[in-house]
């Protein structure tokens, strides 16, 4: 595998605040990696890095085997920043053209604006758009260069939910043929865990959690079992086959149990003769992991892979 962007060893202070703490990864082409990380983690700051937009304090950053603040590495890298202000006074199609002039390869105006959904906003100010749609604006100006390596920081910040599901579509089209690369942070964990390969979280400026979204969320150690009881049931019934840890809880008559064992409670669960029915297993949910990680529970569990 071939890798486009090496970490090692890169710190990043801001006064006496250690904003990014000897951080070292490497990406590699062709897989999509999601940067987690509470607020104030150094998810931003990790990406300006590797933008060449500020120098790191210590360490290297390699990104398409060059420096990022080098012209010709920064062409082949598209970038969505957060807190971008459009200019005003050009139209969404004069500035895509603008920054399609910067490129040797640019994608074809009528390509970024049907990618994006601004062709009825071609010839509208772009700074006069709702925030959604500068967002969007912020993508196709991203997209421009056909990049190979794009870096989108809180991407769909702003955007309704048909604007977002539009946009990941997007996202797994320009990613699809494995040549591609793509990094970003977000605060949607359902969205990440559905896009992503690869799963980074930072915190404190460090690394504390590195893996594919089942593997991050195995790592909690928690699954959980949900199925129907028939009438007349209650949760209190399957009490004595729960160990301690184990927490249960019950709607209408769906009940959800949180199991670390969930292999050995359906056994004991399946030898009873209560009315069970549509029994289903599944790992906890990404943002169940996350707490569990950013908040030191099960924290020997979740090491860097
Ligand atoms: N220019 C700066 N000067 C001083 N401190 C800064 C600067 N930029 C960021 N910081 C601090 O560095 C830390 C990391 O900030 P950063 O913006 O990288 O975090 P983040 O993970 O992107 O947060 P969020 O999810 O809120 O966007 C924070 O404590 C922040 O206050």
């Amino acid at each position: 595998m071939t890798s486009i962007l090496e970490f090692q060893n890169v710190s990043k202070n801001y006064g006496s605040k250690r904003a990014v703490d000897n951080l070292s990864f490497s990406i590699e082409k062709g897989t999509i990696v999601a940067l987690l990380g509470p607020n104030g983690a150094g998810k931003t700051t990790t990406m300006a890095m590797l933008l060449g937009l500020i120098q790191p304090t210590d360490g290297k950053i390699t990104v398409l085997h060059g420096n990022p603040r080098q012209p010709a590495t920064r062409r082949q890298i598209g970038a969505m920043l957060q807190n971008v202000s459009l200019p005003d006074k050009i139209s969404v199609q004069e500035l895509l053209q603008l920054f399609r002039s910067n490129y040797p390869n640019p994608a074809s105006l009528e390509t970024l604006l049907q990618m994006t959904g601004l062709t009825a906003e071609r010839h509208k100010d772009a700074s006069k758009l709702s925030g959604g749609q500068q967002r969007r604006v912020q993508f196709a100006l991203a997209m421009a260069g056909n990049p190979q390596f794009l870096v989108l920081d809180e991407p769909t910040t702003g955007m309704d939910v048909n604007s977002r599901r539009d946009f990941w579509h997007q996202l797994r089209g320009y990613t699809k043929n494995g040549e591609r690369t793509l990094l970003l942070s977000t605060h949607h964990l359902e969205e990440a865990d559905a896009i992503a390969d690869r799963i980074l979280v930072i915190q404190h400026g460090k690394l504390i959690a590195d893996g594919s979204p089942a593997e991050i969320k195995a790592k909690t150690g928690w699954s959980y079992i949900r199925m129907q009881i028939g009438e007349g049931f209650t949760a209190a019934d399957l009490q004595c086959f729960l160990t301690s840890e184990d927490e249960c809880s019950m709607e209408g008559r769906k009940v959800q149990i949180r199991t670390r064992d969930s292999d050995s409670l359906l056994r004991k669960l399946l030898r009873t003769e209560l009315p069970l029915s549509q029994i289903e297993v599944s790992q906890g949910k990404l943002e169940d992991a996350f707490f569990a990680i950013t908040n030191k529970e099960n924290y020997e569990e979740v090491t860097v892979s």
